[in-house]
């Protein structure tokens, strides 16, 4: 296609691009403040922190209009509840989740949008989309304890497929609590000059491990599979108790079936 046709088309596809138009009638419905939400490039930057499992420390994956939108959007559900959970592949054991939880519309275009820049994110990796994503509240005292975000036994699908959780992303969306932090039990603890505001080691006995600061906008990313399916044990987290505050938090999980 010649370049001049190529131009000719750009005013075109920019007026019929769906994401565009779904946006323009949400937001003539809601008075948002258009320009900052546009669901435009991120200019978040990248540290990588575990290079077998690969994780990744991401800084301002989400502006601080798009967490006060989450956020919002999450706390108008009717089913944003709180409740004490069991890890589903071990109820006897005492791991437990007591914060509050819910799972965010697919069809909200921020939810589009963040959806969008994940799959960016994760490139080449094989997979075959995201669970709903879902926003968690703790406050006070509650906790996650260490688990892994993949199952032992994952779901079979009426197509005959399993599917599992190849990665997770936790992106944090305030209050900057005191406590709270994400900690990676089994990863090699961060090196003396990593920057204290977002990373700590954690006193375990083997010196294994590190927490990361709930600070709002960023995220971590990690990979839960290893290359045959099959769950990776080095990836387990907890989520410290909150000491103050309240802490905010959603879980963008990217599923694979096999
Ligand atoms: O709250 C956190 O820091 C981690 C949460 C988490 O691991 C989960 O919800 O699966
Ligand atoms: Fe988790």
């Amino acid at each position: 296609m010649s370049k001049w046709i190529q131009y000719a088309l750009v005013p075109l596809t920019a007026l019929t691009n769906p994401f565009q138009l779904m946006w323009e009638g949400w937001s003539s419905s809601h008075q948002v403040d258009m320009p900052n939400m546009l669901c435009g490039p991120s200019n978040y930057t990248t540290e990588i922190v575990s290079l077998d499992p690969l994780a990744i420390y991401i800084n301002g994956f989400m502006s601080s209009w798009e967490v006060a939108y989450l956020r919002d959007l999450a706390e108008s559900q009717e089913t944003f509840m709180h409740h004490e959970d069991k890890h589903p592949d071990d109820k006897n054991y005492a791991s437990r989740r007591i914060a509050s939880s819910c799972y965010l519309t697919m069809d909200d275009p921020v939810v589009q949008c963040i959806i969008q820049r994940s799959t960016d994110f994760v490139g080449f990796i094989n997979h075959d989309g995201f669970e709903q994503l879902q926003v968690v509240k703790y406050r006070e005292n509650e906790r996650h304890d260490p688990h892994h975000d993949w199952f032992a036994s994952p779901p079979k699908m009426a197509s005959g497929l399993t599917c599992n959780r190849a990665a997770s992303f936790f992106a944090y969306l305030g209050d900057d609590p005191e406590g709270g932090e994400t900690c990676f039990h089994h990863l090699y603890p961060a090196p003396q000059d990593a920057d204290p505001a977002k990373f700590s080691n954690i006193n375990s006995d083997d010196g294994l491990g590190f927490a990361t600061k709930p600070i709002t906008g960023n995220a971590m990313f990690w990979m839960n599979l290893h290359a045959n399916n099959t769950g990776d044990l080095r990836v387990q987290h907890s989520a410290l108790p909150i000491r103050s505050g309240t802490k905010y938090g959603m879980n963008i999980l990217l599923k694979r079936c096999f």
